[in-house]
């Protein structure tokens, strides 16, 4: 009974065992087996030979007890039951075995009594090794090097108190009798009051509990950019983002609920503690790790954490004293009223209970590095070293990390300590419509922003990034009075929030003739001026000096674009900007508009930029003296800002309070800068490899640069930009790119001389960005969107710009969102346009309907020479209408139906066709369910046919047998 319990749970008990990634669990268990009797000492040896990964231990310890049979089984149910948390136990079965009792003999040794009292005697020692080690060494029992390996400082109190028994162990009788008097001497009170190390708990962490929860409710209830109104609260207004897992992961678009973050799903590396969500500016990190906080604070999420420590980078900043970890948690997250001491010894001994966050990496001062290894929890140390060495793992190893970063500024380094990476891809379209709906109670005005979103796909790409579906929203009334065709651009909304501020609060009297940016002109020097200084040196947080020095009044104050600082432990008043692009955009306002800014500073934005990001490629680590690589990508919002303040539409804005002639001047030096860049990255192609295609592999400062070109709404700039760049193949994988920067290089690739392959793989295009690319289509000969959020949708708004594009041959769309419903639009294409030549769409949900359409196409096209169905649902009546269809279009060269559930009936269909084909070269057929007789009508239609070299049938229904037989008889099958 307890072996059957054992095995059929045997994935749910290795779970519950390393989901924490802490051995502390399966150690505590081993104990427990040891004393009952159930391992015996060359057992516990076996599972713990030193280099095993934790997941390896547990799954031979399991093996081991299952051999033992019944006795050791019960023994094993129990000490699970003894040592899980109760959230874990919830779905784990322990049959009766959960209160076995242990009937040992009573021991006859001291090396015995050891081992029978093994959970005791780690409880006892665990507050006094270095006492025991002492003795054991001055008893000439230990070697001074094994008392400093037992107390390495990786390892937890608990740890070092087991490594100290199974030494003791092995030297032998008189080693253990030195120990147990020992033991006898210590007084009691330094005992703990719990018999096991079962992480009950104690009446301090519950305590603690309480306060943390409370704290954080508090201190989360309100979005930053919404105080001051107090009207939202976070329950109120959080929509759900796109999450998906990064690079790397098996299966980059599956998309993952909010606890699947910390959990194990797209697990990289087992052995590292630290996931990392990533994404771009005002994208919702923040937002979503706000809400992973509060549900955690109301008992309803996270529930395998007993204790969660926020930390913000930004605070983090601020610290400049050297501290203890315990200080760190102590003081910047919860500080406890009582049992500080118990608390923190409790953390070090279960961090597997334990959850750190850490908002805005790129935020932080100091750039990731891993050189200078800090161990020791109780050592004080720089914050810096302290945070880096917890998210290597150096520091508190098992502790689950949580870390927010911008996707561009996490550094090469830190990427070998993340167990994962998920990306943050802000709304989708339902997201938007579900984020207007909440924010506007008026359900009329919440129909009208909508609509008026639609009108205007450039605008409704923006909103995909929640930072700009906050402004608009915010600023409805504005979108909808003066009509929102003008707004394309970043800073067309920007400049809208800036008025929208302005005239909420101000009486109409005050306006005068010379436009709003010059009535509030000092407003906006004020707040520029200690942005940029911000940003220059990382500063997000402002004291009322900095502030005052900066010349900001009351009356700047209130305007509601700084806020007061939510870090509650200052002593004074603190502030910060709204949104840290909010930042950006005051510091672009005071470069464009400051007199005294000159060349330099202009120059200095866009080309430490480019050093830092592009032009010596991302990938390179921070140079000791150059600009902090963390704050690079402020710098670019920044740039983009300053791009389209100076362009020819908002002069009109700006003339009042600054001459034609500087902003002309100021203008002319951008334009300059964006194109050095430019040509700079062009001039890093490399030459083609002989018989391959030109290609230039863009690294994300193309894409931000190209942002800036489309900030200035300037086709001349555009064309001149872009009219030496002579690449065949234009690569843009994992590069971030949502529907914004969608319109930013079809604006830009529009005015290419020659066509291109433009691969934007790996992005997060989706029907909107689609939308946006098609300026461009009519210069791309392929165009490659796997991995994209595509839906049918979007394919219908392609179709109907392809058919017009002369060039555009090439369309590869595996992994998206697509269905029978675009079947119908592809088949128009392949019927209408007279050169398309490849069709590729794995990894989708076409089922046999959807083939029948694509047939109807096919069989009108004279030109299709690849089709692509991978991974589709179209089984044998697809099969069949395809190959009916391949009757009349004979330019087929390439085809795969491989895991489609094709059978016999549509392999015989297939093989009518081959035997008559003279251009089909490659059929791939592999994992689907065709048997023996498929495969026979195959061999029989290849005997007439001499174009086919391959056909690709491995994992089909055919026995060992069958596969040699077919291989010997004909060559060209493959299996
Ligand atoms: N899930 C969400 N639901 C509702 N609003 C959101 C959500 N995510 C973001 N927002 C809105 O967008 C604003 C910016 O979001 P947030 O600060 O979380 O972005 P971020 O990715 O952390 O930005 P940055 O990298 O610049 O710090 C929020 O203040 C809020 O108004």
């Amino acid at each position: 009974m307890s072996a059957q319990l054992v095995l059929r749970q045997r994935a749910e008990l290795v779970q519950a065992l390393c989901c924490g990634g802490t051995p502390e669990g399966l150690e505590s268990i081993l104990d427990l087996l040891l004393s009952w009797g159930a391992l015996v000492w060359e057992d516990y040896l076996s599972v713990c030979v030193a280099g095993k990964t934790l997941c390896c231990r547990t799954r031979e310890l399991l093996d081991l007890v299952y051999s033992k049979g019944e006795f050791a089984c019960c023994h094993l149910l129990a000490a699970f039951s003894q040592v899980l948390p109760d959230a874990q136990k919830n779905n784990l079965s322990f049959g009766k075995c959960s209160d076995v009792q242990n009937f040992q003999e009573m021991p006859t040794s001291a090396t015995l009594t050891l081992l029978n009292d093994r959970p005791g005697m780690v409880t006892k020692l665990r507050h006094c090794v270095d006492g025991a080690l002492d003795v054991l060494f001055q008893q000439g029992f230990l070697t001074s090097s094994e008392c400093e390996g037992i107390q390495l400082p990786v390892y937890t109190s608990s740890q070092q108190v087991r490594r100290l028994l199974d030494l003791v162990q092995f030297k032998g009788e008189g080693a253990a009798k030195v120990l147990l008097q020992f033991l006898q001497k210590i007084p009691m009170t330094v005992l703990p009051p719990n018999k096991n190390e079962k992480p009950t708990k104690s009446a301090f962490v519950s305590e603690f509990q309480k306060k943390l929860c409370s704290s954080i409710s508090a201190q989360f209830h309100f979005l930053s950019t919404y105080s001051g109104t107090g009207k939202f609260s976070l329950d109120d207004i959080y929509t759900e983002g796109l999450l998906e897992l990064g690079q790397g992961g098996k299966n980059t678009q599956l998309s993952l609920n909010l606890e699947d973050v910390v959990g194990r799903v797209g697990t990289l590396n087992k052995e590292a503690d630290t996931v990392l969500v990533s994404g771009e500016a005002g994208c919702g990190k923040s937002t979503f790790l706000q809400r992973l906080l509060l549900l955690w604070a109301r008992k309803a999420a996270l529930h395998n954490y007993l204790l969660l420590f926020p930390f913000s980078c930004r605070k983090l900043n601020t610290e400049e004293r050297e501290l203890s970890l315990k200080e760190l948690l102590f003081l910047h997250c919860c500080w406890p009223d009582s049992d500080q001491d118990e608390l923190f010894q409790f953390i070090l001994d279960h961090p597997h209970l334990v959850l750190f966050t850490f908002d805005g990496l790129d935020e932080f001062k100091q750039t990731f590095s891993d050189d200078q290894r800090h161990c020791c929890p109780t050592q004080p140390a720089k914050v810096s070293v302290l945070f880096f060495n917890l998210l290597q793992g150096s520091l508190m190893k098992g502790v689950q990390k949580l870390v927010t970063s911008r996707t561009e500024a996490v550094p090469p380094t830190l990427r070998k300590y993340l167990c994962k990476e998920v990306l943050l891809k802000g709304f989708s379209t339902d997201g938007i419509d579900c984020f207007v709906r909440k924010h506007h109670s008026d359900p009329g005005i919440a129909s009208r922003v909508l609509e008026s979103l639609r009108s205007n796909t450039a605008l409704l790409g923006l909103c995909h990034i929640p930072v700009f579906c906050w402004i608009v929203s915010k600023c409805y009334k504005e979108l909808l009075g003066f009509g929102n065709s003008s707004l394309q651009t970043i800073t067309d909304v920007y400049l809208m929030v800036l008025h929208h501020f302005f005239h909420h609060r101000i009486s109409k009297g005050k306006r005068s003739e010379k436009g709003w940016v010059h009535d509030h002109f000092d407003t906006i020097m004020h707040l520029g001026k200690l942005a940029l200084q911000g940003l220059q040196k990382s500063h997000y947080i402002f004291s009322e000096t900095e502030v005052q020095n900066c010349g900001v009044t009351e009356d700047d104050i209130g305007r509601g674009f700084l806020i007061q600082s939510k870090n509650i432990s200052f002593d004074n008043k603190h502030y910060e900007f709204l949104h840290v692009t909010m930042q950006c955009f005051f510091a672009a306002l005071f470069i464009t508009l400051d007199s005294s800014s000159d060349k330099l500073t202009i120059q200095r934005l866009f080309e430490t930029e480019c050093m830092a990001k592009g032009c010596l490629g991302i990938l390179q680590a921070k140079k000791p003296d150059g600009p902090p690589s963390t704050e690079a990508p402020n710098l670019q919002i920044t740039s983009t800002f300053v791009s389209g303040l100076l362009s020819q539409r908002h002069q009109g804005l700006l003339l009042q309070c600054c001459p034609i002639q500087t902003l002309h001047r100021k203008s002319k030096l951008v334009v300059k800068y964006v194109s050095r860049g430019m040509q700079n990255h062009f001039k890093s192609i490399p030459r083609p490899v002989k018989g391959e295609k030109k290609s230039m592999h863009a690294m994300p400062s193309f894409v931000w640069l190209t942002k800036c070109i489309y900030e200035m709404q300037d086709s001349k700039v555009a064309k001149n930009v872009v009219a030496k760049l002579d690449v065949e193949h234009l690569k843009l994988t994992y590069c971030n790119i949502g529907p914004l920067e969608c319109s930013a290089l079809a604006f830009v690739l529009q005015h290419l001389k020659s066509p291109v392959g433009l691969q934007l793989d790996s992005n997060a295009v989706g029907d909107v960005g689609v939308e946006q690319l098609l300026p461009c289509l009519h210069v791309c000969h392929s165009l490659y969107l796997r991995n994209n959020n595509i839906s049918d949708e979007g394919i219908a708004k392609l179709v109907e710009k392809g058919v017009q594009c002369d060039t555009f041959k090439k369309i590869a769309l595996f992994n998206n969102k697509l269905t029978d419903g675009c079947t119908q639009h592809l088949a128009y294409l392949l019927k209408t346009k007279k050169n398309f030549l490849s069709l590729r769409l794995g990894n989708n949900n076409i089922t046999a309907a959807g083939a029948e359409q694509l047939a109807e196409g096919l069989r009108c096209s004279q030109s299709l020479q690849f089709l692509g169905l991978w991974g589709n649902k179209v089984g044998d009546k697809g099969a069949q209408a395809l190959a009916g269809a391949m009757e009349n279009s004979q330019a087929l060269v390439w085809m795969s139906l491989v895991d489609n559930g094709v059978g016999s009936a549509g392999a015989q269909a297939l093989a009518k066709v081959i035997q008559n084909s003279t251009t089909l070269e490659e059929l791939w057929l592999s994992k689907n369910c065709i048997t023996r007789d498929g495969v026979l009508y195959l061999v029989q239609a290849l005997e007439k046919n001499s174009s086919v070299t391959s056909i690709w049938l491995r994992g089909n229904n055919l026995s060992p047998e069958e596969v040699e037989e077919f291989s010997l008889k004909e060559r060209r099958l493959t299996f």
